[in-house]
């Protein structure tokens, strides 16, 4: 019989067949060993490993431990999650429960599901559940100053959040007077729709199909920058393709249960992504820095233009929480921007893209949307914001394209900040724990035929209205301290581009091309590139 190779590192184990070898903590440089020599090493590690973790883990009388699968020692369960990590959870939580425990790496994470220990968790005992672990890839993000993936969860986290949340407002979606659009975010998508459109009735002209997200992804990062940099770039400008194209390999990365943050000999390992995203990185990060550094050299007190400048400002004026005497450097203030516009392009690109997904593959339900619209907005104008509640059918099948793909199926890791007790059970502080919004958007318990593509289940009996109760089921931005900022930016530019494409587009498959919709694993879950083609549904010569 063969042999097979494992390779210990610092706690870390990886197998590879014929032969053996053992390195790092076990402190014995490289040794050929026989087989039952290595099962049987196996073995003692795992029962040292486990003496150990038990003994590190003290229960409190009274509580117990999250139940869970058992795992491989050192290895963890990792390697049996697959491809679709959110599936393999959603299936242990049923058999385990809204709450279990799975070993990866070296690591314990407590998986979370099911809507009311959500609630519990991360509202209820919302302190406790705020902070987010200390994960390898996390560090190299904005320089490990990043507001969103640093592990600090302090008050300088707090105001930082804040001063975030308060730029966001003034320079998206607070009244804008003088514009003749209720405000800056409007102002910004309206115009780069409209280009949208041109660009896809051109392209299916000239090429007969193309590939939607490639354009897509140029118009959404085109309205955050305007917002935070004042700027937009052209769709062939190939240094912001390039730093756009950044986001697949991003994603990938930083998804809940990336095995390279929890076993650390596989980031050294041929293969590993590790190398590329600490580049992708820092390519990333000199790209704001050079657009900052342009900012300070212009920087006119009495004009803010954009969302740096009003950073920059509240550097020089040091308004930041004066009353609370915390310092925070510069570069951390400036350096949201950075969180802002990497938050502000994958998402909405993904959903937008989502949506006109849904919109090839139901026609029939396409065709309802583009007679809403045509009812309640016309060809005359633009949609607006206030649009919204005249369009509830469009709002329905948003919504039910959110649901249905859950494109951010886990939130960013989190990490409890204490040591806590959730439904009896005990969890530790500084714990790794996925929130999966997956699960709560397919429970079969709050959802209706939840595989099925149905916006119909967004509506109130009549029709004519969105029912609230089954709206705010649905988990796409986190919940808590750490629900997303961006929420109701993102809600709004989707809707409008959304609007504004299918007012004057109807979409169509490429023929001969069946669409894919298997979502690709990763923070954020895309769709398989594929080509559409678009009509337009009212050509000038009309
Ligand atoms: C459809 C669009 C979007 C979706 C689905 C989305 C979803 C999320 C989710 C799931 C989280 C993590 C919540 C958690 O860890 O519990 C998050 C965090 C965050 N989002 Fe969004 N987001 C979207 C758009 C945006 C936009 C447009 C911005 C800003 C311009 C933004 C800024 C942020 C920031 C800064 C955080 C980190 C918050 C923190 O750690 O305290 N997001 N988002």
């Amino acid at each position: 019989m063969n042999g097979f190779v494992a390779v210990i590192t610092g706690g870390s184990v990886y197998m590879q067949g014929e032969q053996v070898k053992m390195i790092g903590s076990l402190g014995a440089g490289l040794l050929a060993l026989s087989v039952t020599e290595v099962l049987l090493s196996l073995a003692v590690f795992s029962l040292i490993f486990l003496v150990i973790h038990r003994r590190r883990i003290r229960i409190p009388p009274g509580l117990k431990e999250p139940p869970g699968p058992s795992s491989l020692p050192l290895i963890g369960r990792n390697l049996q999650l697959g491809p679709n990590p959110h599936l393999r959870l959603t299936a242990l939580s049923k058999q385990y429960g809204d709450i279990f425990q799975i070993q990866i790496g070296s690591r314990p994470v407590v998986v979370l599901s099911g809507q009311d220990t959500l609630k519990q968790a991360l509202i209820r005992q919302g302190d406790a559940f705020a902070g987010r672990p200390d994960l390898y890839s996390f560090r190299f993000i904005n320089e490990g100053k990043s507001l969103t993936f640093s592990h600090e969860y302090t008050e300088v986290w707090r105001i930082r959040r804040k001063l975030a949340q308060s730029a966001l407002r003034t320079f998206a979606t607070d009244e804008c007077r003088n514009s003749t659009h209720s405000c800056l975010l409007e102002e910004h998508v309206s115009g780069e729709a409209q280009r949208l459109v041109g660009i896809f009735t051109e392209l299916t002209r000239s090429r007969g199909a193309f590939d939607p997200v490639r354009y897509i992804v140029v118009s959404v990062a085109n309205v955050i920058c305007a917002l935070c940099f004042g700027k937009r770039y052209a769709h062939d400008d190939q240094e912001f393709l390039g730093v756009l194209s950044v986001a697949d390999e991003f994603v990938k990365t930083a998804a809940s249960g990336n095995l390279a943050d929890f076993v650390p000999i596989l980031r050294y390992l041929p293969g590993c992504s590790m190398r590329k995203f600490i580049n992708i990185n820092i390519q990333f990060t000199n790209f704001i820095k050079k657009i900052v550094t342009e900012h300070y050299n212009t920087f006119d007190k009495d004009n803010i233009r954009d969302i740096t400048d009003s950073l920059i400002d509240h550097c020089q004026d040091k308004k930041v929480d004066e009353n609370a005497n915390i310092q925070i450097s510069d570069e951390k203030i400036v350096g949201l921007v950075n969180d802002l516009f990497g938050a502000g392009f994958d998402t909405i690109t993904t959903g937008l893209s989502w949506t006109i997904m849904y919109l090839v593959k139901y026609p029939d339900i396409q065709k309802k949307v583009q007679e809403e619209i045509d009812e309640n907005i016309g060809r005359a104008r633009s949609p607006q914001i206030s649009d919204k509640l005249l369009l509830p059918y469009t709002e329905a099948f948003i919504l039910e394209s959110f649901r249905h793909s859950s494109f951010v199926p886990f939130t960013i890791p989190h990490c409890t900040t204490k040591d806590t007790t959730l439904n009896g059970y005990f969890i530790p502080k500084n714990t790794c724990v996925f929130v999966n919004q997956w699960q709560v958007n397919h429970d079969s318990s709050l959802w209706k035929d939840p595989f099925t593509f149905c916006p119909q289940r967004f509506l109130n009996p009549d029709g004519k209205s969105i029912n609230k109760a089954e709206s705010e089921k649905l988990l796409l931005f986190g919940m808590g301290k750490r629900r997303c900022i961006g929420e109701s930016i993102g809600r709004i530019e989707i809707f409008l581009f959304f609007t504004a494409l299918v007012q004057q587009l109807q979409f169509e498959k490429k023929p001969g091309q069946d669409i894919d919709m298997t979502p690709q694993y990763g923070l954020t879950m895309k769709h398989k590139r594929c080509e559409v083609q678009v009509v337009h549904r009212f050509p000038a010569t009309e």
